[in-house]
Parts: C-alpha cells; sequence; structure tokens
C-alpha cells in the first residue's frame, strides 16, 4: 500500500493551444483598440450628421469591449479533470458513501411519465452498490399517473438492473438504449446470440409497461381496479389540486428491506415518491422548493452523504459517473475542501447545427476556464454535493468531514412510521420562521435559483469542480422551439442579472471571498442581458443611418 496511499484519485491539466488561444486574444485586443482610436479620432463634427449616432455606437463598442474582456476570465486559462477510478475501487470500494439522487418533474403533460421513468431507471441502475444508492422522486405535478408510472418502473426495474449488470449496458435509460441497440445490431451472431434472446425479452417487458402507462395517460387519470391494488392511490383521497394537497410520500422500494431484490436475488436501491404539500397561502418556490423538500426528507430516510440532483429530462447516460464524483470528493488531499462537482448538461436531441445554440462554449471551453478558479458554476441538473454543504455548512479547515459510509439509517424504524415522520418535513410550514430558502437549502426568490446558491457556497469557502469525461454523463432534452428557448434564456438571462442586483452579487457579495477572476466569470453571466441595449444599438442604428445615406462605419 504505502506508497499507493498517496496518489490522488484525480489530476489536473492545462489545455492544450493556451499560447496559440492567447496570440489570438491579444490580437482581437488590438483589434479593439483600433476601433476606438477610430471612433475617438473621427467623431463628426457638432454640424455634421451622425454625430449622434456615432457616438451611441462608440457607447456601444466600448460596453462590448468591456464585455470580451469579462469574458477572457473564462477562457484564458483552461483546465481538465481526470479520474482514476481503479484507484478509488481499490482503496474505498468497501467505504463508499450513501447517495441519495433527486429526479426532479412538475408536470404530467409537459413532461411524460415514460419519459421520467427512463430517467429513473437510468439512476437506479448506476453501477453503485444498491444498498447504498437511494433515488428520489419529486413530484411537483402531484400526479396520480406519475405515481402509478413510478410503481410500474419499479417492476420493471427488478428485470432491468440485473440486465444492466450482467451486460454492461450502456446508456441505462431503457428508451436510449433501445434506441443504440438496434442501430448496432450487427455483430457476431453466435457469441450475442444469448444476448439477444435477452435484449428481446427485456424489450418485451419494458414494452409492456410503457403500454401500461401510456394507456393510464391516455385515459388521464387511473381505472379502478388498478387502484384498488395500491394502497397508496388513498393519499389522493384529499387531493384537490396541483396547488392544495397534502404531502403524498411512499417508499415504493426500501432498501432496508431484506426482501427487496431484484429477480437474480440481489438487494435493490430505495426508491421514494415524493409530492411535497402545496396550499395557495404558500410560496412553493418551484424547483427549489422541491430540492429542500429533498433534502429533508430524504434525511430522515437514507440521509446520503452525496447527493445527485437530475431534471426529469436528463437520463444518466455513464453508469460511472457517480465514481467519478468521488474520486474528487474522497481524494485525501484535495477532497475534503471540494462541496460539488457538476457535469456538463448535454443533449441528445439537437438539431443538425444546433439552430438554437445549445450550451456547447458554455460546456467545452468556459466551465473549464472557470474550473482554473476552483469556481465552476452550479447549474442545476447533473450536479452532486456533499449534503452539509446544501445544509449550510461553512468551510472550515479544522473540521473536516470523511465523505464514507457509516452505516443505514434508522433499520429499526418500521416502514409506515418513517414514512409519516418524513411527511412532516415536506409539509408547507415546516420551513416558517427558518432559514431554509436563505441560508440552509437552495436559495429562493432567484430564476436561477442553482447558480446564485452556487456562488454563496464559494463565498463560503467551497471549491467546486466540473467533471465532463469523454462518455457524457447525462443526456437530456432540449428546448426545441424559438419560442421555448426565447422563454428559458429570458429567464436564465433575467435570474443572472438579479443576482448581479442583488446582496449575492459577485462584485460585492463575493468581494474578498473569491478571487477577481472567478468573480469576472460571473459577471459574464451576470451581464448577459445587459446587453440587450448595446445589441440593440449596433443591430438598428446603423441600418436607419443608412436609410439617411449616414455612413456609422469607415468606408472600404
Ligand atoms: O415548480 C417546479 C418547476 C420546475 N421543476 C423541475 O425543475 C427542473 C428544471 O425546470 P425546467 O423548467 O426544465 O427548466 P430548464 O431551464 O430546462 O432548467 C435548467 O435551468 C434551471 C434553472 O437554472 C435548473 O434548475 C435546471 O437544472 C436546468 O436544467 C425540471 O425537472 C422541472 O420538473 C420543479 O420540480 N418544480
Ligand atoms: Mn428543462
Amino acid at each position: 500500500m504505502g506508497e499507493e496511499r498517496y496518489l490522488p484519485l484525480f489530476e489536473t491539466t492545462r489545455a492544450n493551444g493556451r499560447v496559440l488561444y492567447r496570440l489570438f486574444a491579444v490580437s482581437v485586443f488590438v483589434g479593439i483598440c483600433l476601433i476606438w482610436v477610430y471612433r475617438v479620432t473621427h467623431i463628426p463634427k457638432a454640424c455634421e450628421d451622425g454625430r449622434f449616432g456615432w457616438m451611441c455606437l462608440f457607447a456601444a463598442e466600448l460596453w462590448f469591449s468591456f464585455y470580451w474582456v469579462v469574458t477572457q476570465a473564462t477562457r484564458w486559462s483552461r483546465i481538465y479533470r481526470h479520474t482514476f477510478k481503479d484507484r478509488l475501487s481499490q482503496r474505498y470500494e468497501k467505504e463508499l458513501p450513501g447517495v441519495d439522487i433527486f429526479v426532479c418533474t412538475a408536470d404530467p403533460i409537459i413532461e411524460p411519465p415514460m419519459m421520467v421513468m427512463n430517467t429513473v431507471l437510468s439512476v437506479l441502475a448506476y453501477d453503485y452498490p444498491p444498498e447504498k444508492l437511494s433515488v428520489y422522486l419529486s413530484d411537483d405535478g402531484g400526479s396520480e399517473l406519475t405515481y402509478y408510472a413510478l410503481l410500474e418502473a419499479a417492476e420493471f426495474a427488478k428485470h432491468w438492473i440485473p440486465h444492466c449488470k450482467k451486460y454492461s449496458v450502456e446508456p441505462r435509460s431503457p428508451a436510449a438504449y433501445f434506441i443504440s441497440t438496434a442501430s448496432d445490431a450487427v455483430g457476431d451472431q453466435s457469441q450475442n446470440q444469448n444476448r439477444a434472446g435477452d435484449v428481446a425479452l427485456i424489450k418485451k417487458l419494458y414494452e409492456n409497461m410503457e403500454n401500461k402507462i401510456e394507456n393510464a395517460v391516455k385515459l388521464g387519470r387511473i381505472s379502478e381496479e388498478v387502484r384498488s391494488k395500491h394502497k397508496g392511490f388513498s393519499q389522493w383521497n384529499s387531493y384537490s389540486s396541483k396547488l392544495d394537497h397534502d404531502t403524498i410520500l411512499q417508499i415504493v422500494v426500501d432498501g432496508r428491506n431484506p426482501n427487496a431484490r431484484d429477480v437474480e436475488g440481489c438487494m435493490l436501491p430505495t426508491l421514494v415518491y415524493l409530492a411535497r404539500e402545496k396550499r395557495p397561502q404558500y410560496h412553493h418556490n418551484f424547483k427549489a422548493g422541491a430540492m429542500n423538500a429533498l433534502i429533508r426528507v430524504s434525511s430522515s430516510i437514507s440521509n446520503g452523504k452525496l447527493l445527485l440532483n437530475v431534471d426529469c429530462d436528463m437520463y444518466s447516460n455513464n453508469s460511472m459517473a457517480i465514481r467519478d464524483a468521488l474520486c474528487f470528493f474522497m481524494d485525501e488531499e484535495q477532497g475534503h475542501e471540494i462541496a460539488y462537482v457538476q457535469f456538463p448538461q448535454n443533449f441528445d436531441n439537437l438539431t443538425k447545427n444546433e439552430l438554437y445554440a445549445s450550451l456547447k462554449v458554455i460546456n467545452e471551453v468556459e466551465a473549464h476556464g472557470l474550473d482554473n478558479y476552483w469556481g465552476t458554476l452550479y447549474i442545476g441538473s447533473g450536479c452532486f454535493h456533499r449534503r452539509e454543504v446544501l445544509c449550510g455548512n461553512i468551510f472550515s479547515k479544522r473540521c473536516r468531514s470523511e465523505m464514507k459510509w457509516e452505516g443505514k439509517k434508522g433499520e429499526e424504524i418500521a416502514i409506515h412510521d418513517l414514512e409519516e415522520t418524513s411527511k412532516s418535513l415536506a409539509s408547507c410550514a415546516f420551513e416558517e420562521n427558518t432559514q431554509w430558502g436563505k441560508e440552509m437549502g437552495l436559495k429562493y426568490g432567484c430564476p436561477v435559483e442553482d447558480v446564485i446558491t452556487g456562488l454563496s457556497i464559494q463565498c463560503r469557502g467551497w471549491k467546486s469542480v466540473y467533471c465532463n469525461p469523454t462518455r457524457k454523463a447525462f443526456l437530456g432534452l432540449n428546448a426545441t422551439t424559438l419560442l421555448q428557448i426565447l422563454v428559458q434564456h429570458k429567464r436564465w438571462s433575467e435570474g443572472n442579472l438579479q443576482i448581479m442586483l442583488s446582496k449575492y452579487s459577485a462584485v460585492w457579495f463575493g468581494h474578498g471571498k473569491i478571487s477577481l477572476g472567478h468573480q469576472l466569470g460571473y459577471l459574464r453571466y451576470n451581464l448577459w442581458a445587459a446587453n440587450c441595449w448595446a445589441t440593440l444599438i449596433y443591430s438598428i442604428l446603423p441600418s436607419l443611418y443608412l436609410l439617411r445615406g449616414t455612413s456609422l462605419f469607415p468606408q472600404v
């Protein structure tokens, strides 16, 4: 062991082509300066036409120059992280911590239950000891359809998880997997025969589940026959609407129960359905509210030390991602300083030319630049957190918390009692006069609750890491119409501007707590909306002046 103990669990390398990029950036900067010089030396005289337009354009150019400089903070120095999962297994396989995974859904029409179940199944089948894994589905739609789908998915999981393990399936979302097996059906026939048989069998079971769920969705309600089979549906008896109902909670699979096993006899991960209480007189705070309820409920059921959140349209595409994340958290030297590990959000429904600009530049360039300050942004889906960090802990060098397994929680409590105590944690009144939504959990009141929460975590002294393995960890659905994109980008840019102007601004709140480059990195996004004025001037004024025959640009 000796020397081996000290081999790190991850390494950091600098991006190639740095010098080239910097030369390029310097040349752009020289170009920018020349534009300023030109503008200043060629201002139209007071009597000449175009003086006002010229000044406006100059102001816009000054703004763009400033924004360009700010942007360089995220591009100047990029780094990459590589994990050593084999070292992790060798050293810590027995001590791997409990992991609680939160899947958020909010509407069974916009987010069809089948899509949600594929995400749930993909995370249930992670390559991770099942007794240490718990999956929570948060249903802000409070829909019986989603609940029913989860019951069906739990049955299917008993076949799906062993199938994934036997054939090292990737990806572990059944729908995505069947699409990929259909395209690579050719191969060594004799060797593949057994497998082909098993795939056909599992596909049949999947279609069976799909039919049942789709039929219920088409019907728009659950048939009496199904209702009578599962006592959980009685929780909807007092339900009046999506925004007015009691907490609905059921431990669908109780990982503590020795009989909770798959068809091969292996333990199953815990699986929980939660629709937190909603009342018209209490603000529900959207996803942040759902996440905070999940943090509390999971603390009483499984209390995993590591939390992962995925949106319901983002399935796990890499069954090793938990281990990738743990390579950071469990690293002997630096692990204790790391608060969260963010994976990029990639999409598998992009148009050929990525018409609506995916997050590619952010994912492949800028996030690596921010990582250089240990300051990657928390962007919601695909992020692993230490539980204590989301509970408001301040980083302290002295009290080093270990990311290790500490045994199962509450094994002696009967499942019914556990459900009842957990329910109270998801009630509306629970957060009254508490720090939840302020200093604890995700922050309320900002459309990008994740970014502002991430910033405040970093301001409390913690580091964050960006992990972008070759095999994408998560794949989701991007908005596909102009309208959807506009709504989404408006929300993001508005939210970011709000951070800029709030008490948590990277400029004043972050001052002295995070580095200058890191502050500028945040500004790149926080000022995104503010670009609109300069863009408007630049796109409208020159054409208006041309109508009068005045050019605001040099003659070529
Ligand atoms: O009241 C709500 C509203 C939304 N959601 C869930 O939150 C997630 C994100 O909402 P969505 O409307 O899909 O927003 P997007 O713009 O696609 O999400 C991106 O932007 C959000 C805000 O920054 C992040 O939280 C997300 O993780 C990130 O993927 C989805 O799973 C929803 O089901 C809830 O649970 N409750
Ligand atoms: Mn979304």
